[in-house]
């Protein structure tokens, strides 16, 4: 699935790279959309690292040449090991290499494990390789692990999995208009469903608006001191005042500042915002 392209799965990516130079062809990865747990399990509240768009930009951005997505059906989850190799990999991808992750299986249940990968590669005569897991301070990375430091608000743990600061990218739509008011203006973000949220909290973050790059402070939560009924992801953007209602911006995650809180007063939280603001200078050394 290659949820998050992360450092196991960029791992997978620089072998991919050296074997096609070596052996001069060109790179594909293979991922499934929807993700198989949205489509097997659709009552769960599942939420991806990377929704596709962000997943097609890296892949573009760690430079793999073709990148196939499969969509992924009931139907599609039926088809046998020897099904997906055959027609899919060998007769319609023409497979060269294949390389495949520690704990890779393939088809229907995963059935296929790599022993028999073996046999079917050498059958159909495509090489076969498969590389070790990836892990920090012997913990094998994987998405489900990012996934839990997110909501668990550990942005630097999740960021060193990542390998590159975790985003959130969404289009700018109209709050309550009260930040304005408070002198700390914020753009609220509306995010794609499937999309993971950090768990509540303030940020310190990057923004990216028509490619130029600014420092903001984030908070995702309810807004208590102001009675928030819905839960609102919002960036004040430091420095800023051009009216973006409409765009589509990138926030980058840095590290978590604080719980939400429940001022008493509007002055009070206006009174911490201005703390905030020169946390956020001195975090980013502005
Ligand atoms: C960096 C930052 C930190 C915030 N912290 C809190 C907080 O601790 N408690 C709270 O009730 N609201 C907090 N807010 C939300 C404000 O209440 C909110 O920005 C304000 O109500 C304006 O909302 P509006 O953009 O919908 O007008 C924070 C907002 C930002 C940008
Ligand atoms: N830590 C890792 N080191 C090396 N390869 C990995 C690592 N994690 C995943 N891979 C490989 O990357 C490919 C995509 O894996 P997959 O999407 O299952 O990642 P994952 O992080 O294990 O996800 P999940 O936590 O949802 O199971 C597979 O071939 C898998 O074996």
């Amino acid at each position: 699935m290659f949820d998050g392209v992360h450092l196991g799965h960029q791992s997978v990516l620089n072998y991919i790279k050296n074997i096609a130079k070596e052996e001069k062809g060109k790179t594909a990865v293979m991922t499934f959309s929807p993700h198989p747990r949205l489509v097997l399990n659709p009552e769960a509240d599942f939420r991806l690292l990377t929704i596709l768009d962000e997943k097609i930009s890296l892949f573009e951005k760690f430079s793999v040449d073709y990148l196939f997505i499969q969509e992924f059906s009931k139907e599609f989850s039926q088809l046998s090991s020897e099904e997906f190799i055959q027609n899919i990999l060998v007769n319609q991808l023409n497979i060269h290499a294949l390389v495949i992750g520690y704990d890779q299986h393939f088809g229907k249940n995963r059935e296929l494990n790599y022993e028999n990968l073996k046999i079917q590669s050498k059958k159909l005569g495509f090489k076969l390789y498969q590389l070790p897991a990836v892990s920090e301070n012997q913990e094998i990375i994987s998405s489900t692990k990012i996934r839990n430091k997110l909501l668990k608000g550990s942005i630097s743990e999740a960021n060193e999995w990542l390998g590159y600061p975790f985003i959130l990218s969404g289009k700018v739509i109209e709050g309550d208009k009260i930040g304005r008011t408070l002198g700390f203006p914020t753009a609220n973000l509306e995010i794609d469903p499937h999309k993971i949220h950090p768990t509540h909290g303030v940020y310190f973050v990057k923004v990216k608006i028509d490619n130029n790059q600014f420092y903001g402070m984030m908070n995702i939560g309810m807004r208590p001191t102001v009675n928030g009924v819905k839960k609102q992801v919002e960036v004040h953007i430091l420095n800023f005042d051009q009216d973006i209602y409409g765009k589509i911006i990138e926030v980058s995650f840095y590290e978590r500042v604080r719980n939400e809180i429940k001022f008493s007063s509007l002055e009070e939280l206006k009174n911490r915002l201005s703390i905030d603001k020169m946390e956020t200078i001195k975090f980013f050394n502005l």
